[in-house]
Order: structure tokens, then C-alpha cells, then sequence
């Protein structure tokens, strides 16, 4: 098992990754966090039918309660936080308590903010299920969404730790696995030239991968992650750069109606984009085709579906967190592994949507 430690201003704490890890919890909660009053699992309900019951096996001596959400983006709605809120009060959930949230990145991120609010802060753990929570379960973005934008509703609140058994994994649709590897393709293109190139060399197909190469890419995206989030936990300035491939990403998923693309789908075309707009304004240079095929390749959309609307498309990203006075600002690309934050004009988004 490998630990990677993360360390920001508010909270330092560890992130295990292995196959069994869960296993390792009970000691910690144990050794670690004494003092826990009780216990409440936060699972959405298909990752519940796969795991609860080996999740809580390897938990014992403290008093549980599970608490089944909605799977996928519906986890994220104010209804469902309402839900979990009532749920906690009527387990009698207090100050010492602990939220485990089992599951992906809407779980985490649901999870999170449940516990940043719950009688205004409580402590929770990170146990993710899928690859693309490599990402969301790591420097303590917590949200849910709002109709007109992604994660409108949220805080910056971190784990106590990170378990994340590789065994979960196995289960995972191809279209889950799609969606996490954008994130970890975005975490090279914007830190690790050489960690791309590995990406490149190595990465043929999202079915036939070795468990060692998966475990490797996973560790070095939280690693990367980790130094950003490190220097600056609550986004002053560069822990902008995780945001590359968001501003256009999140737009689509909000205007495809969370769910209908994935989170990693929808980050792939946007980060397709800002590579254009890299080109545009920062003279970037890459081979965008090439890219492009790589990542047809491994089942990704390329461009926005035709029936989107482009305008529709300006007007969510200037909802974006990013945006300062209904001015966009984009994470562009000066070179492979040197991002930049960049104002970019309504005329020029709309230009290059035309062309894109
Ligand atoms: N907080 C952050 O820093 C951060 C970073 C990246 C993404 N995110 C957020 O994360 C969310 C996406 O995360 P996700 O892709 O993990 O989504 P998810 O939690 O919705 O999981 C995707 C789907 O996979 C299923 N699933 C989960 N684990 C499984 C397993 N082991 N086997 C089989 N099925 C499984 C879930 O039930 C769900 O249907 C988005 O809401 C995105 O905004 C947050
Ligand atoms: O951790 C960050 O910072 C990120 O931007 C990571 C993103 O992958 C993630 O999707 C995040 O939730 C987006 O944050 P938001 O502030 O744009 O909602
Ligand atoms: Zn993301």
C-alpha cells in the first residue's frame, strides 16, 4: 500500500491507495481519531448493493448508521442534502461524530459538504469508488449543484484521511473508467510533460490495464493534486490550474442536464477547447489532432454535440467560479505542463465554438 500525505493550510492528512485499504480503517479510527461518538455511512445506492456490506464488515466497535443516496449527479441536488441533514439529526449525529462517504466523486462531494455544514462542521472520511475520485476526493472541495451551474452550493472543508482500495475499481462500467481518465489526463497537461508522454505510451485502450500502471497514474494524479492544493487550499491563484478543461466542461454538463455526459466526458471536450484557445492566444504547440485521435481512441467525444447551443454554452461559463464580472476567464496552456489563467472574450469563445 502506498501513502501519500497531503498537506494544507487547514488540515494535513493521509491518502492510502491499495488494493484492501479499507482494511487499514478500523485501526485508524481507532488510533487516529479517538473520540468518535458514532458513525454514519453516506452511500449511494448502487455502490451499496456492490460494497456496503464488505465496507462495513471490515468496520467494527462503533455504532453505525448508513444513510443510501440517489447514484450519479442526483446525489448533488439540495433535495438530497436536506434528506442526508434530516437523516444525521435523527441518528443523533453530534460534534464528535464521523461521515464515511462510500462511493465516487458525487458521493464525496455530497458527503463533504453534508459534513462542512452538519451543526457547522463536522469530520468526515473519503472512501472512493471510482477513478475519477483520485481527483474529487482529494483537497477538500465539497459542493453541490445548482440548476444554473456545477458546485454553485459548497465549501472548502478536508477529509481526516483518504482510503482508497483499488479493489473497488474492478467493478467500474467502461464509461466510469472514461470519465476518471480525463482527469488524470488532465493532471500531466497541466504539471507532468513527462507524465503525459507516459500517459501516451502507455495508455491504448481503458480495458486491458495492469493493475500496476492503473495504481502508478492514480498515485502520481493525487500527488499532483496535492502539490497544488498544498499551496493554495482555497484557490487564490494556482490551485486554478486543476480547473483546466472546467470552464467549457462544466457549462456542457450543465447544459446537457447533469448526468447526461459524465463529469470526465464533458472535461475532455473542454480541455480539447482550451488547447484551441492555447493555440489562439499563448502560441501553444501541440499537436491537437493527434491528440484528439488518442483520445477517440479510448471512446471519447471530440466536440460538443451539434444540437447545443452555443450562446446558452457563453452564458453558463460566465457562472463559472472563475468568471469576475461576467468576464471568462479560461486555464490555458503556454506549454505542455505551464498553465495560465486567461480572460478571454465573449466574440473570441463564440468564434472558436463555431469552428470547434
Ligand atoms: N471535489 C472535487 O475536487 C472534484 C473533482 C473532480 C470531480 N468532482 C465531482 O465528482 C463527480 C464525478 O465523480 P464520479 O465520476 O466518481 O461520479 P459518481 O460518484 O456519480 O459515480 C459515477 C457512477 O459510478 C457508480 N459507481 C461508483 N463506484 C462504482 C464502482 N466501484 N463500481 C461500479 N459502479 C460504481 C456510481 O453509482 C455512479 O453511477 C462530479 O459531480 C464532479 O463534479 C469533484
Ligand atoms: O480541486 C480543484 O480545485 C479542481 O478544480 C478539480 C476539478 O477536477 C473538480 O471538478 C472541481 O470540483 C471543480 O471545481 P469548481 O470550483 O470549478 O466547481
Ligand atoms: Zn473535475
Amino acid at each position: 500500500m502506498q501513502t501519500v500525505k497531503i498537506s494544507t493550510s487547514s488540515k494535513d492528512y493521509p491518502v492510502f491507495i491499495g488494493s484492501g485499504a479499507i482494511h487499514q480503517l478500523n485501526k485508524f479510527l481507532l488510533t487516529d481519531m479517538p473520540g468518535i461518538t458514532n458513525i454514519s455511512i453516506i452511500v449511494d445506492t448502487a455502490v451499496a448493493d456492490l460494497y456496503l456490506e464488505h465496507f462495513q464488515s471490515a468496520l467494527s466497535g462503533f455504532e453505525l448508521s448508513v444513510c443510501k443516496v440517489p447514484s450519479g449527479e442526483q446525489a448533488k441536488t439540495f433535495d438530497v442534502y436536506y434528506e442526508v441533514m434530516s437523516f444525521l439529526l435523527a441518528e443523533k449525529l453530534d460534534r464528535k461524530s464521523l461521515i464515511l462517504a462510500l462511493g465516487g466523486g458525487a458521493i464525496g462531494d455530497l458527503a463533504g459538504f453534508v459534513a462542512a455544514t452538519y451543526m457547522r462542521g463536522i469530520r468526515f472520511i473519503q472512501v472512493p469508488t471510482t477513478i475519477l475520485a483520485h481527483d474529487s476526493a482529494v483537497g477538500g472541495k465539497v459542493a453541490i449543484n445548482h440548476p444554473k451551474g456545477k458546485n454553485m452550493i459548497g465549501a472548502f472543508h478536508q477529509p481526516e484521511a483518504v482510503f482508497y482500495d483499488l479493489e473497488f475499481l474492478a467493478s467500474l462500467p467502461l464509461k466510469e473508467k472514461r470519465s476518471g481518465f480525463a482527469e488524470v489526463i488532465k493532471h500531466g497537461l497541466i504539471h507532468d510533460i513527462l507524465f503525459y508522454a507516459h500517459l501516451r505510451d502507455r495508455l491504448h485502450s481503458l480495458t486491458d490495464l495492469s493493475t500496476a500502471d492503473l495504481e502508478a497514474f492514480l498515485q502520481r494524479g493525487i500527488e499532483i493534486k496535492g502539490e497544488f492544493v498544498s499551496v493554495d487550499e482555497t484557490e487564490q491563484g494556482i490551485r486554478a490550474y486543476l480547473n483546466f478543461g472546467h470552464t467549457l466542461g462544466h457549462a456542457i454538463e450543465a447544459e446537457m442536464g447533469y448526468g447526461g455526459w459524465t463529469h470526465g466526458e464533458s472535461v475532455a471536450v473542454g480541455m480539447i477547447f482550451a488547447l484551441y484557445l492555447s493555440q489562439r492566444k499563448l502560441d501553444l504547440s501541440f499537436n491537437i489532432d493527434d491528440f484528439k485521435k488518442w483520445l477517440t481512441l479510448l471512446g471519447y467525444e471530440t466536440t460538443i454535440p451539434k444540437n447545443v447551443d452555443h450562446k446558452n454554452l457563453l452564458e453558463r461559463m460566465k457562472q463559472d467560479k472563475k468568471s469576475i464580472g461576467q468576464k471568462v476567464n479560461f486555464i490555458l496552456l503556454k506549454e505542455i505542463g505551464n498553465p495560465e489563467i486567461h480572460e478571454v472574450s465573449d466574440e473570441e469563445i463564440l468564434e472558436e465554438l463555431a469552428r470547434f
